[in-house]
């Protein structure tokens, strides 16, 4: 037994299901996860000592890659004066001017400590500001997991066969509709079903918890002109793909306008951070200034706000790392299309940006139907076939892969080769 193994069983004894994220606990690939003791670059290591590349980049924060100098250097900076201070700093007030400097729509930021704080807050400020109950959610979306958006969702509590958990009363869930993610006539029914009590819809622009699904052309602007139709906000959940497809996110990317924004993963640069965002007047509606409130004792926390200060920085500063992690994800999409052509798997390869997805159907996967009818079996035996050949991917079909500025051509390429065994092998 490997140390991962011997950690996991003490682990089981005082953390349900041995973590502290489900989806960490690797039951979807039905073996023991790894526990991790460092990670560098696009490497990360084991109790065992046994090194990976790694496509989960700690599910999307580390875009530069993993343990990258200017980060670290600001985070050890930052730590000297102090660790938390319950009082405005200067960091929140340059890093909110850098976002809203960055990101299309924005006036102001509100920090907040996860993207699940983030969306939930965001919510709730759209409901404050129409003054109406019902939300509109897309069907495997994932929003993080406050009461009112465990309903009908992604990531992980899809892979655990609880897509709407236990413990939400249904006097919230009441007003939580659902939709079909790229297919508006499946929103409109629900506009239509509930004239002017629609507050808000909120869509992950790029669908990443259902495995990756790229919006079909037409859809986020069919979305924004419902919006503008009905009166209901439009919020874009942008924690996994803020400043990732592009500095702008997913509003610069598809060029169509949010009226709240949330963020998380990117905007931390591996620390625990959430951001929601707007127009002065819509953001104005949050205490102090308005009538919604929402507070943290952590939030905009000194050490969290220097290392997402320090990679938006960087960021901002080398706009051709959008390039770089975009082309190489877009190689090795068509890398695995080539090997999948080769040994005849019946996968197919989403991909846009510096996301991607293998997902083990013969068919296109443009909804969340087809994102479902993939053999999460044949996805386990291929995970794991990965990881014996050195590759840390996501374990579980409904994940996305992040490909990071770290990511060399070796990596790339020793990755392909992992692919092509790997598929041979099923
Ligand atoms: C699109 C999206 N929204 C919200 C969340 C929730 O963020 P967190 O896990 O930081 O609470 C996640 C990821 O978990 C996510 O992918
Ligand atoms: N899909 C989730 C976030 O994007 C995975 C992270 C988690 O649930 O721990």
């Amino acid at each position: 037994m490997g140390r991962s193994e011997e950690l996991f069983e003490q682990a089981v004894k005082v953390l349900p299901g041995g973590v502290n994220s489900p989806v960490r606990a690797y039951r979807a690939v039905g073996m023991a996860p790894r526990f991790i003791t460092k990670a560098d670059g696009p490497f990360i290591w084991d109790e065992d000592g046994e090194k990976y590349i790694d496509y989960v980049c700690s599910w999307g924060p580390m875009i530069l890659g993993h343990n990258h100098p200017v980060i670290r250097e600001a985070v050890e900076r930052a730590v000297k004066d102090g660790l938390s201070f319950g009082a405005p700093t200067r960091r929140e007030v340059e890093i909110a001017r850098l976002m809203t400097e960055l990101v299309p729509n924005i006036e102001m930021v509100r920090m907040v400590n996860s993207g699940t704080e983030a969306v939930m807050s965001a919510v709730r400020l759209a409901r404050g500001a129409t003054g109406r109950d019902k939300i509109i959610k897309f069907e495997g979306c994932y929003h993080g997991h406050s009461d009112c958006l465990l309903v009908n969702a992604g990531s992980s509590a899809l892979a655990g066969g609880h897509p709407s958990s236990a413990g939400v009363p249904e006097d919230i869930v009441k007003h939580t509709l659902t939709a079909q993610f790229n297919d508006l006539s499946s929103v409109e029914e629900l506009l239509n079903a509930w004239p002017g009590q629609i507050a808000c819809i909120i869509v992950e622009p790029v669908a990443a918890n259902m495995g990756v699904v790229n919006p079909a052309p037409g859809f986020l602007e069919g979305l924004r002109k419902l919006c503008d139709e009905s009166g209901a906000l439009l919020i874009f959940d942008e924690v996994i793909t803020g400043f990732r497809l592009a500095l702008g996110g997913a509003q610069e990317y598809f060029g169509v306008r949010a009226d709240l924004v949330t963020f998380g993963k990117i905007i931390g640069g591996g620390m625990p951070v959430g951001a929601y965002c707007g127009s002065r007047a819509l953001m104005e509606q949050v205490a102090p200034c308005g009538p919604v409130y929402q507070a943290g004792t952590l939030s905009g926390n000194p050490v969290a706000m220097a290392a997402g200060l320090a990679q938006l920085t960087y960021l901002k500063e080398h706009p051709q790392v959008y390039d770089h992690i975009a082309a190489k994800a877009k190689w090795l999409a068509e890398g695995m299309r080539q090997a999948v052509a080769e040994t005849g798997a019946p996968v197919v390869v989403n991909q846009i940006g510096s996301l991607l997805s293998p997902f083990f159907t013969p068919t296109a996967v443009t909804r969340f139907v087809d994102a479902k009818g993939s053999d999460v079996t044949m996805y386990a035996r291929y995970f794991q076939g990965m990881l014996e050949r050195g590759v840390a991917l996501a374990p579980a079909q409904f994940e996305a892969m992040f490909v990071s500025e770290a990511h060399g051509q070796a990596q790339l390429e020793a990755t392909l080769m992992a692919v092509r065994a790997t598929l041979a092998a099923l």
